[in-house]
């Protein structure tokens, strides 16, 4: 029975690799934000408005451990999932953890061009995207370190890079010599 979880910040590829790679190997795949959408019939942006930080973590939680009961499954966590309540002790608990390490660098020029559906970035100016990310990264960088593996996501900007990492990804998590 598989059951491994990608975390990283926003704009570090868990939903386009988590994907690809759970089509890749039959396994189901979940992305945790969607999942959250779909049980509570309200958008990641309206449940921040609606509820606040404190109120969609909550819920965050909850789903997690929904979906920390699917078998064969990946799951995209969101970006914040490891960092609030016991979140990644608990998907070490149960799961392969991934960590998706891309450079801030990459991690902006993603989402400069993605920001507008995640409320935590939406009105940013580029230096304020900048600030944002740095510091962010150094806050969670802690709980994205429990990971059981860290793997390198900076190669996800074509079709034919996202195959490559599907396979790179698969021989990292099965111990296969490159
Ligand atoms: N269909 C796509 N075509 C080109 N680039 C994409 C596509 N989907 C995602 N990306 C790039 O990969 C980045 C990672 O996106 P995503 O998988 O949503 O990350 P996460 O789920 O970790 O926030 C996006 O910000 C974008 O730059
Ligand atoms: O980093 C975060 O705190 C968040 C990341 C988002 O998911 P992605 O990492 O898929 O963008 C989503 O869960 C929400 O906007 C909060
Ligand atoms: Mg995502």
């Amino acid at each position: 029975m598989k059951r491994i979880f990608l975390i990283g910040y926003m704009g570090s590829g868990k939903t386009t690799l988590g994907k690809a790679y759970s089509q890749a190997c039959g396994l189901e795949f979940i992305d945790l934000d969607w999942y959250v959408e779909g049980r509570m019939h309200k958008t990641i942006n309206e449940l921040f408005a609606e509820k606040g930080e404190q109120g969609f973590r909550e819920i965050e939680r909850a789903m997690l451990h929904e979906v920390g009961e699917f078998e064969n499954v990946v799951i995209a966590c969101g970006g914040g999932t490891p960092c609030f309540f016991d979140n990644m002790p608990y998907m070490n608990s149960v799961g392969t953890t991934v960590f998706l390490d891309v450079d801030p660098e990459v991690l902006f020029r993603r989402l400069k061009i993605a920001k507008m559906k995640r409320p935590l970035l939406a009105d940013k100016t580029d230096d304020e995207l900048t600030e944002t990310i740095n510091s962010a990264l150094s806050q969670r960088l802690p709980y994205y370190l429990q990971a059981k593996y860290h793997f390198n996501a900076e190669q996800l900007e074509s079709h034919r890079q996202i195959e490559r990492s599907v396979k790179l990804l698969d021989q990292l998590l099965n111990n296969q010599t490159i």
